[in-house]
């Protein structure tokens, strides 16, 4: 602080900030003085133009022992930091040893969330250059982890709680982020978290964790994003029992009371943000979900990325599938394990595809989709007591109580799991698909890897080798028979970065569904044929920021192409516009 009034004030202090100097020297004893002021109330202030050693603890502008000589002259870092002066580059090569040593992935994650919190430009160029080793650290399957065990690790907030003790007060309680100009809101209300269930509070990890992604793998500036976590209490009991529970410890208000405090929340976003901030409904209940996709989805620009991104990235890789088994989406059968968000999201895009390439209705392409949820197969003779969302899928047939009894009845060629609930694709449905298909398509896409139907090495094994194999958190590759297979990640992590920045970039102002698909088919345009040759139907996360660039350019070209786009005039080279707008995160220089 003093050498900030130092430089804005000619260099002569106004306060004087020294310690007083006591006779004999050395430092004067302020306890006393401290204690003394305890029952008083005191201003907690700072300033704004980092300098010295809030520079060094300001992690937008922090760059350790980055700063060069120049720097330490000029913004008075000099003694606050060890003589030598290293690259970049070191400090990552540095830091990637340190998290190396960590054999739990926690403490990875741990170390992660500190980088984050003390150099961001740092922590993003560890992120973008070893994406596929940390993206599991700060993204599933570790962040469930950390969302189960937020109380505890919880060190400094990360994102925006509203909770019901703010309802009425939401636009100021938007007013108290730091930052002005938000693009991006990830935002959950805890109640489903991956396949965890309720986290409440706790869910915050989740939305922290999908904005990292949204900066590090889609470009978007870290300061434009807002996590934000939707407090109306939680219905988890342990959690409601722990004395370091950081939420209400409340049951889960619903009904008006849940809905008033959203639309409390969506009008002041758009308030406080206008009409072109981006708000991503992530890990909701599916009793919610579908609702508020529904109620603001003609008034905001919202997504749900359970929904709508988690299609676009199954969709993706299925019309990529089609280049190993052949034939056209049509001609398939789906069977999904679990009728909510993800399940009948993904079954929907994969129907209106259908619908676009044969021109047959919606009703008709929703034949070939068949899906099981709790209480077995969905058929007509349930329809009545359907969740609403289910309904679409009722078709005509026989009940059948189990998954292994539907696989035998309906023999599809895909069979993708969104139940939430692990080894559900058991030894018996695994072979039960490679009986009747050369090469059974599986996807185990429920979150973290606990919660994921099979493994790869199940699903490889039990097929003999013949199975084309997804899952939603990464599995390593498996070797059999001397042969190596490569699982893909079907994970809506390739899909809302770059679909997000699209919607940035063109100022769009809706989501529309044909941009889901725009969305799908850059995605899948990036499987090559090198990748097709080892059996992959993604192409690896290595490649993401230009994956993102091309999902950004298909996206945003289908907002001008809809008249939802705003930035005008529409540039020529929207690849080449999407990656001139990225943020990068080298260090800047200081003057
Ligand atoms: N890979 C990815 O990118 C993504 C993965 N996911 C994962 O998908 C999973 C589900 O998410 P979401 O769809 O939002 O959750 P929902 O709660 O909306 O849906 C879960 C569905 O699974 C059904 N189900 C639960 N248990 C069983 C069971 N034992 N047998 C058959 N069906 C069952 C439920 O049935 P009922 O309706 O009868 O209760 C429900 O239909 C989560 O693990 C999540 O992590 C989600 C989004 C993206
Ligand atoms: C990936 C994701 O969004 C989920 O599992 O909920
Ligand atoms: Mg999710």
């Amino acid at each position: 602080m003093e050498s900030f009034l130092k430089e804005h004030r000619g260099g002569e202090s106004v306060l004087d900030l020294s310690p007083r100097s006591t006779v004999g020297g050395g430092v004067e004893d302020v306890y006393g003085e401290d204690r003394a002021s305890e029952d008083q109330l005191v201003t907690p202030w700072t300033v704004s133009v980092a300098s010295g050693y809030s520079l060094l603890r300001d992690p937008h502008h922090n760059k350790g022992l980055a700063f060069t000589e120049k720097e330490r002259d000029a913004h008075y870092l000099r003694g606050l930091l060890p003589p030598v002066v290293i690259s970049q580059e070191l400090q990552e090569k540095k830091l990637m040893h340190s998290i190396r040593q960590y054999q739990l992935p926690l403490h990875k994650y741990m170390a992660m969330m500190e980088l984050e919190e003390r150099n961001e430009r740092l922590f993003y160029k560890l992120l973008i250059d070893n994406v596929e080793e940390l993206l599991p650290v700060v993204y599933t399957p570790t962040v469930g982890e950390a969302c189960q065990k937020y109380g505890s690790i919880f060190r400094r907030p990360q994102g925006l709680y509203i909770s019901l003790k703010e309802k009425g007060k939401i636009l100021e309680v938007l007013r108290n982020w730091p930052e002005r100009s938000i693009q991006v809101i990830v935002v959950t209300d805890g109640e489903r978290i991956l396949g965890l269930g309720d986290l409440g509070c706790q869910g915050m990890g989740i939305p922290v964790g999908k904005l990292a992604l949204y900066t590090a793998l889609g470009g978007v500036r870290p300061s434009a994003c807002l996590p934000i976590t939707i407090d109306v209490g939680t219905n988890n009991e342990t959690l409601l029992n722990d004395e370091f529970y950081i939420g209400l410890k409340q049951k889960r208000a619903t009904g008006k009371e849940y809905y008033d405090l959203l639309e409390e929340f969506m009008t002041a976003v758009k308030q406080n943000y206008g009409e072109k901030v981006l708000v991503q409904f992530e890990d909701f209940a599916n009793h919610n979900a579908f609702e508020l996709l529904a109620k603001y989805g003609t008034t905001h620009l919202v997504f749900n990325d359970d929904i709508q991104g988690t299609a676009s990235v199954v969709l993706a890789g299925l019309v990529a599938s089609l280049k190993l088994l052949g034939g056209s989406l049509g001609d398939h059968t789906f069977l999904f394990l679990g009728a909510g968000e993800a399940g009948t999201g993904i079954a929907e895009l994969i129907a209106l595809e259908i619908s676009k390439q044969t021109k047959a209705p919606l009703e008709e392409t929703r034949k070939k989709i068949w899906l099981v949820d709790s209480k077995g197969l969905i058929v007509s003779s349930r329809k009545e007591s359907l969740q609403h969302f289910k309904q679409p899928w009722a078709h005509e047939h026989e009940p059948c109580k189990n998954l292994l009894d539907a696989v035998k009845a309906i023999k599809p060629t895909t069979l993708i799991g969104t139940s939430g609930v692990g080894k559900q694709f058991t030894k018996e449905v695994v072979e039960a698909m490679a009986a009747f298909n050369k090469t059974p398509l599986i996807m185990a896409l429920s979150n973290p890897t606990s919660q994921a139907e099979c493994t790869a090495e199940e699903a490889y094994t039990w097929t003999e080798g013949r199975a084309i194999f997804s899952s939603g958190s990464p599995f390593d590759p498996v070797e059999l028979n001397g042969k190596l297979h490569v699982p893909g990640q079907a994970n809506n992590a390739y899909i809302f970065p770059g679909l997000g920045f699209g919607l940035v970039i063109s100022g769009a102002i809706r989501v529309h569904d044909d941009m889901l698909l725009a969305a799908s088919e850059a995605l899948a345009g990036q499987v090559t044929q090198e990748h097709y040759d080892k059996g992959m139907i993604y192409p690896p996360f290595s490649n993401i920021r230009k994956i993102s660039a091309h999902i950004a350019a298909n996206v945003a070209a289908k907002a001008y192409e809809l008249g939802l786009a705003t930035r005008l005039p529409r540039p020529a080279d929207l690849v080449k516009y999407a990656e001139s707008c990225m943020f990068t995160p080298n260090y800047r220089n200081y003057r």
